[in-house]
């Protein structure tokens, strides 16, 4: 699920390059040129986590999360659920309600700005929610932060040709992309003779 993010974090950047710009200079203000980013610098950089709870948002690894069964009767939203039935909650959806999001189809990571760690109900749910969420949250936005931190410092990207990269969504539970992304990349200038040490 973490490299699935990972992959649609870095085809949102290409195709969002002020975007980049931005997480870079963020990620250049915070930690420099001198040393590669590290996991303690990941709660002092809240415009990454933006990006990639944008990216959550747009393409949850797990759309409609996994089915559950009712262990008993009850009453959900004013439809009765009898026990025993399968339940699926369509997270894409939640995640493109207009009525929730403001342009929901547009990548817009500002929109998460200012809130960093707070869950807002049940409107974003990627990990899913409480007691059924994922147990290691925490852990995956570790290593998706630093695993996109990291060529974001380090490197340029581009795209290979002159179209967008395609967003094409694959078939199946787990949300990948229909055709794996291609970039053409170098090491940032600055970043050249660290590169060059590790
Ligand atoms: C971006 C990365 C990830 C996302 C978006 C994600 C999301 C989710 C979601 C939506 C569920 C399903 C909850 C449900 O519907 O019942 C889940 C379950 C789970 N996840 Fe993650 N996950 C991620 C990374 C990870 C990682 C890195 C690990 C472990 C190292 C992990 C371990 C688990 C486990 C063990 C469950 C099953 C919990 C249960 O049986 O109730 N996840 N995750």
């Amino acid at each position: 699920m973490s490299a699935v993010t990972m992959e649609w974090a870095m085809s949102l950047l290409s195709n969002n390059s002020e975007v980049l710009k931005k997480a870079q200079v963020e990620i250049d203000d915070v930690v420099g040129k001198n040393r590669l980013v590290e996991e303690s610098d990941l709660s002092r950089l809240p415009y990454l986590h933006c990006v990639i709870n944008e990216t959550l948002r747009m393409y949850p690894a797990s759309p409609l999360l996994f089915p559950h069964e009712s262990s008993k009767d009850c009453v959900v939203g004013g439809f009765r659920i009898p026990c025993g039935s399968t339940l699926l909650v369509n997270l894409w959806a939640i995640h493109y309600d207009p009525k929730i999001w403001k342009e929901p189809k547009k990548f817009k990571p500002e929109r998460f700005q200012g809130l960093e760690g707070n869950r807002d109900g049940f409107k974003f749910m990627p990990f899913r929610s409480r007691r059924r969420g994922c147990p290691d949250e925490g852990l995956a936005t570790h290593v998706v932060g630093l695993t996109l931190a990291s060529p974001i410092q380090c490197f340029e990207w581009e795209r290979v040709g002159e179209e967008m990269v395609d967003m094409v969504e694959g078939i199946g539970l787990t949300m990948t992309k229909a055709h794996p992304l291609q970039v053409r990349s170098h090491p940032r200038q600055a970043m050249v003779e660290l590169l060059s040490q590790t």
